[in-house]
């Protein structure tokens, strides 16, 4: 049997080998399991997969192991590696080590085969040479491009998908490991975005690969394929529910299932507030909301490609599988969805509740949600350009320095923003004393004071009420900024109707648990 230099077989090769295969039944699910389950909870992993196997033909997707946050994650130590190799230091080489140290050691703990153990070992060396010899590349040119950025990233998910196929092989549940890392080899990534047909030929592709592992549980890498631009740029962290997303796509699967370490959604962060309810399901508009606005639970581009293909995302407990989880899936309420039957293709449209919303009892928000790290950035025009050229000018400048505006609220002559960066702004210590450390927002604010007289307001986060049924809740809105009010919490900046979903604020950091527990209670709790 001819493989890969890594040991990987081609396709042609499994299919051949599964020429008489005899399925399982029912049809595919795809479960995703995220870096922390995978560094904490795999023998849990292999029992889900191993007890979904009676009732369903199983795929799974695994992310980079962390064994104890994403931010110890293997991922986080691989772009620590990328960044010693650009700046000609080898202090990528213990990284390395640490590394391979780590996944030869959850092996040793959990693998019971002897032979077993020993081919996995094998391959973690292998890994680790090829890593170290693109980190030496790197480090002779003193350069990581986003294609070798990409290639060092990729070995976290193959390591930690090796190591899950071993485990389900070990515990008796036959498995292929499968890369996807290469589905698409050449041409090389271009930059300039992701056409239409990108992810639906991606889809069909890794479908293939799916099919070709005939009974065999395949194991794939949640880093998929060259994408234009880099993973992380075009997609961001994250990406391997996007690429379970694409597999259940390409396998035409039952079901989509991301497996966290929570119960599913509920209505508030429950490690922030304890009477915060699971919800049995929400819309793809709710979750990406909510998503967007801090409740991370799924990566915003997942929804779009399951639900036109009307696959149903459930977000399951690695540690409670026997729980119902949260269900995404368009409701008949659902009209900004993708292909669904009440969305309307009018240019104008009418604000007044639709029948079907008023008939849904009783009505009320379905979450709310708290975005960290957000500061205000406000633009006072120097009124050299008419209001229309004024912001054009904010968005290209901004645009330049590739900043994202996640609030903005404007009047003709001035224009606050609110914008989310984990390391906009370096605290000096005193009451003033900021320095701003982002090169990008520094670039920005130089730019914009061409326009005007521009402040910052540091430490804020933006609370966000969303739910499907909040346009027809009148009155939902002074409730909402009320309840902040009545609590001392003061209203930095305000921003509603943009979506029909979401009503947001922002306030102080320092305030942003007490509001989500305030607002909970007020707007929540009186409704069970
Ligand atoms: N509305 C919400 N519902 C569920 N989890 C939420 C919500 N808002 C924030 N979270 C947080 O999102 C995280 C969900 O995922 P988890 O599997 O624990 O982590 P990870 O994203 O590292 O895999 C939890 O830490 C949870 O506290
Ligand atoms: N390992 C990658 C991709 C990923 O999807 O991670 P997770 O599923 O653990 O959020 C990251 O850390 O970004």
């Amino acid at each position: 049997m001819s493989t890969t230099t890594n040991g990987y077989k081609h396709l042609s090769e499994r299919i051949a080998e599964h020429t008489e295969e005899k399925h399982l039944p029912g049809g595919w699910v795809v479960l995703k399991f995220g870096g922390t389950s995978v560094g904490k909870f795999a023998e849990n992993i292999a029992d889900v997969v191993k007890n979904g196997l009676s009732t369903h033909r199983a795929a799974i997707v695994c992310s980079a192991r962390s064994s104890n946050t994403k931010l110890e994650g293997t991922t986080n130590r691989l772009l620590r590696c990328a960044r010693a190799a650009e700046q000609g230091s080898r202090a990528y080489e213990p990284i390395v080590e640490a590394l391979r140290v780590d996944h030869i050691q959850a092996a040793k703990d959990t693998l019971k085969d002897g032979a077993v153990l020993a081919a996995f070992e094998s391959e973690v060396n292998a890994e680790c040479e090829g890593l170290v010899r693109i980190l030496e590349s790197a480090l002779h040119l003193s350069e990581v491009s986003s294609r070798t950025e990409d290639l060092i990233v990729s070995r976290g998910e193959k390591l930690s998908c090796r190591y899950m196929a071993a485990l389900l092989n070990d515990g008796g549940t036959p498995a292929q490991y499968v890369d996807v890392s290469e589905v698409f080899k050449t041409p090389s990534p271009k930059k300039g975005g992701v056409g239409d047909v990108f992810y639906p030929n991606l889809a069909e592709a890794l479908g293939r690969e799916v099919e070709a592992c005939g009974d065999k549980v395949p194991v794939i890498t949640g880093f998929f394929g060259n994408v234009p631009g880099g993973i992380l740029s075009a997609v961001g962290r994250g990406y391997t529910d996007l690429c379970a997303a694409l597999v259940a796509v390409g396998v035409k699967a039952e079901e989509l299932q991301i497996w966290k370490e929570v119960d599913g959604i509920f209505t508030a962060d429950p490690r922030k507030v304890p009477t915060a309810r699971l919800l049995s399901s929400v819309t793809p508009s709710e979750a990406a909301e909510l998503t967007f606005y801090g409740s991370e639970v799924i990566h915003p581009f997942t929804m779009e490609q399951v639900i036109r293909a009307r696959i149903p995302i459930r977000i399951k407990n690695v540690m409670n599988p026997r729980g119902n989880g949260t269900i995404i899936f368009p409701d008949r309420f659902d009209d900004s969805a993708p292909g669904s039957p009440t969305k309307s293709a009018g240019l104008f449209r009418t604000r007044s509740a639709s029948l079907l919303s008023a008939l849904q009892r009783p009505k009320r928000p379905t979450a709310v949600t708290i975005k960290h790290n957000v500061i205000v950035l406000n633009v006072h025009s120097n009124k050299r350009t008419r209001a229309h050229g004024f912001l054009m000018n904010i968005f290209s400048i901004l645009d330049r320095w590739h900043l994202s505006v996640d609030l903005i609220s404007s009047s003709e002559v001035h224009v606050s923003m609110a914008l989310h960066s984990e390391s906009a702004l370096l605290s000096g210590g005193g009451d003033d004393e900021y320095k701003i450390q982002n090169k990008d927002l520094h670039g920005a604010i130089d730019d914009l004071r061409s326009l005007g007289t521009i402040d910052i307001v540091p430490d804020m986060a933006i609370v966000s009420l969303v739910g499907k049924q909040l346009k027809n809740m009148i009155g939902i809105s002074g409730r909402f900024f009320s309840v902040l009010g009545d609590n001392n919490i003061n209203i930095e900046m305000i921003s509603q109707g943009a979506s029909e979903i979401n009503i947001s604020c922002v306030i102080e950091e320092r305030e942003a648990d007490r509001a989500l527990n305030v607002v909970h209670t007020n707007l929540f709790t009186f409704l069970e």
